[in-house]
């Protein structure tokens, strides 16, 4: 059953009208991809919040009547409300009432497939669920089912506090546990010195779908909010043959709450470990720049700002007219995911960024060498490589990573 439902926002001074009528869309839409049908919307605007009601009085009834009206089973609330707000908002209206926060979270939830997501996604709801316990009797008669309650942790939500805090200790050490585990594929991937790519950027920008293209592998892809919440790495193939991982991150979102942004933060901590970003935008959406610009923020403070960029423009196809491509310098491309020429060309730029980042070879090797020259083919960026006219061996031209150990290999043959 498709639950109906009444968005509610208020524009307050210090947010302006364009990002406040943004916020509101995103909420439509992440009402659409928790499977919920957006049948109404109350806006106000206010200097502050109301401290018993978050909206107005007026405000209050003028709900109550659309809620009736509408036939509404649901009301989602634009930001995050505190447990007082709820409970006398509650005892007014005969509707479940959830907030940005806990819609998000109730996505996460429907979307998370690995081990560690579900722990996160369970450990940011207990948080977001532990200082709301007060009006316990009201919350928890509300979580009767549906967008805003489902969830790994749905049937532990009922208990006291007490259970929900040993339940947050347990969920830690496991998450510790599974964090030690992904550790040490780090240090394997760092042993073997794969060379990875970060796919970054706003949700629904078209990550999924480019980490599917540039691999040819079959990932979990659909047109809806966050499709992708756990990390993952697929095998790609440059174009001079050089293989390399790519991995996918959870897209970014406009204000997403600090409890989530903590619950996710291995997730985005791949993010750190890439060689190179593939910061992909979604050219054709109409906030693409202030989209960009949430994913630069995040990336500073993640501490990621070092990292080189290739700044992905996406969704061409669905531009009219022609697209000013950015000359800033910066290494940018624009694309549709859809075209295979264009899948090319990134992988193009891809390695011409990442040659940049390389030593430059050049070798003779003996084809007497074959366990030698195998290794070299295996771990280095080819450039060419050509039979001598005595066939006695090839003469190769290529790219190494500085510190790979191949590099000993490489020596023995430099000239
Ligand atoms: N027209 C067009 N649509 C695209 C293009 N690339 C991706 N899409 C569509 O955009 C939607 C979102 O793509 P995803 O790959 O799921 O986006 P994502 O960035 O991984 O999204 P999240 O998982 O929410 O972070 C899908 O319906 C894709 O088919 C493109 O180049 N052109």
């Amino acid at each position: 059953m498709t639950e109906r439902v009444i968005v509610v926002g208020c524009q307050f001074p210090d947010t302006g009208e364009q990002k406040f009528q943004m916020l509101m869309d995103e909420l439509k839409e992440l009402v659409h991809t928790a499977g919920g049908e957006v049948v109404g919307h109350i806006i106000q605007n206010r200097q502050k919040p109301d401290p018993a009601t978050y909206i107005g009085s007026g405000k209050l009834e003028e709900l109550m009547n659309a809620a009736e009206t509408l036939e509404s089973d649901l009301i989602v609330f634009n930001d995050e409300l505190s447990a007082g707000q709820v409970r006398n908002l509650d005892a007014n209206l005969n509707v479940k009432i959830i907030d940005r926060t806990q819609i998000i979270l109730d996505i996460f939830a429907n979307r998370a497939h690995t081990k560690e997501g579900k722990i996160q996604v369970e450990l940011a709801q207990l948080m977001y669920l532990l200082p709301r316990l007060s009006g316990q009797g009201q919350m928890l008669s509300r979580l009767g089912g549906g967008i805003g309650t489902r969830g790994p942790g749905e049937t532990k939500l009922e208990t006291d506090r007490r259970h929900i805090q040993k339940r947050m200790d347990d969920l830690k050490k496991q998450l510790e546990a599974v964090r030690a585990h992904r550790e040490s594929y780090r240090k394997q991937r760092r042993k073997n010195n794969a060379v990875q790519f970060a796919l970054v950027g706003y949700t629904n920008a078209g990550k999924s779908t480019l980490l599917q293209k540039l691999s040819g592998a079959e990932t979990f892809q659909e047109d809806l909010l966050f499709a992708t919440l756990d990390p993952l790495t697929r095998q790609a193939e440059l174009p001079s043959g050089y293989k390399v991982l790519l991995t996918d991150t959870v897209g970014f979102i406009q204000d997403l709450p600090t409890t989530l942004i903590a619950a996710f933060r291995s997730t985005l901590e791949e993010v750190k470990e890439a060689d190179i970003l593939l910061h992909v935008v979604d050219v054709s959406h109409p906030e693409a720049h202030t989209q960009m610009q949430t994913v630069d923020k995040l990336l500073d403070e993640l501490g990621a700002n070092s990292i080189p960029v290739i700044t992905v423009y996406n969704k061409r196809d669905k531009l009219e007219g022609y697209y000013n491509e950015d000359t800033s310098g910066k290494s940018t491309i624009t694309i549709s995911s859809f075209s295979d020429d264009d899948i090319m060309k990134l992988k193009q730029v891809m390695e011409k960024t990442l040659i940049e980042h390389m030593r430059y070879y050049r070798l003779f090797i003996p084809v007497s060498q074959g366990k030698d020259l195998a290794t070299i083919q295996q771990f280095t960026l080819i450039q060419q490589e050509e039979l001598s006219e005595e066939g006695d061996g090839y003469s190769i031209e290529g790219y190494v990573l500085v510190d790979h150990p191949v590099n000993g290999t490489i020596r023995k043959y430099e000239r």
